[in-house]
């Protein structure tokens, strides 16, 4: 079995059958893990759709854990998670303590299999005043 390129969808083909699960993966399938089905599940995260920072706190992080896969996992998981960590946690900081924002207006927004905005996303950003 092998995996597929970087992608926010890890796909696994089995060019043979495969059993090693306890499922049975006959030959030639591919197996996509959609990993936003596991982070909005509200059995495992209370109210997914609320925005609730503190969510995370005392939760098992580390990239390879059943219940936060936005690195993929096993041994083709991301090279550059911790990378990506730190600059997004940089961006964030100076955009929040830089910047005042607010939508535009309400944009849509498809979750599965991967999150995007089909119609784009408005936002009004403009520095803070006491910067
Ligand atoms: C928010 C940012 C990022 C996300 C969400 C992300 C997510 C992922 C995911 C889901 C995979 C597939 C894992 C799997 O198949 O199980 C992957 C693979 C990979 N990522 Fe990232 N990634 C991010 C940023 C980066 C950065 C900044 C780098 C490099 C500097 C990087 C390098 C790689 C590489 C090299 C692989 C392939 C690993 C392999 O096939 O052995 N990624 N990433």
């Amino acid at each position: 079995m092998w995996k597929s390129k970087a992608s926010s969808i890890s796909t696994v083909n089995s060019p043979k059958e495969n059993k090693r699960t306890g499922y049975t993966i006959p030959a030639g399938w591919m197996v996509m893990v959609i990993s936003s089905v596991v982070h909005l599940d509200p059995e495992i995260y209370e109210n997914p759709f609320e925005f609730n920072p503190w969510r995370w706190e005392g939760k098992e992080l580390r990239s390879g854990s059943k219940t936060f896969m936005v690195f993929g996992g096993g041994i083709r998981q991301c090279a550059g998670s911790e990378y990506a960590r730190l600059q997004i946690s940089i961006f964030l900081h100076h955009l929040v303590t830089t910047y005042d924002f607010s939508l535009s207006k309400d944009s849509e927004v498809v979750r599965v299999p991967s999150p995007f905005f089909p119609n784009g996303f408005f936002m009004n950003i403009s520095k803070c005043s006491n910067k």
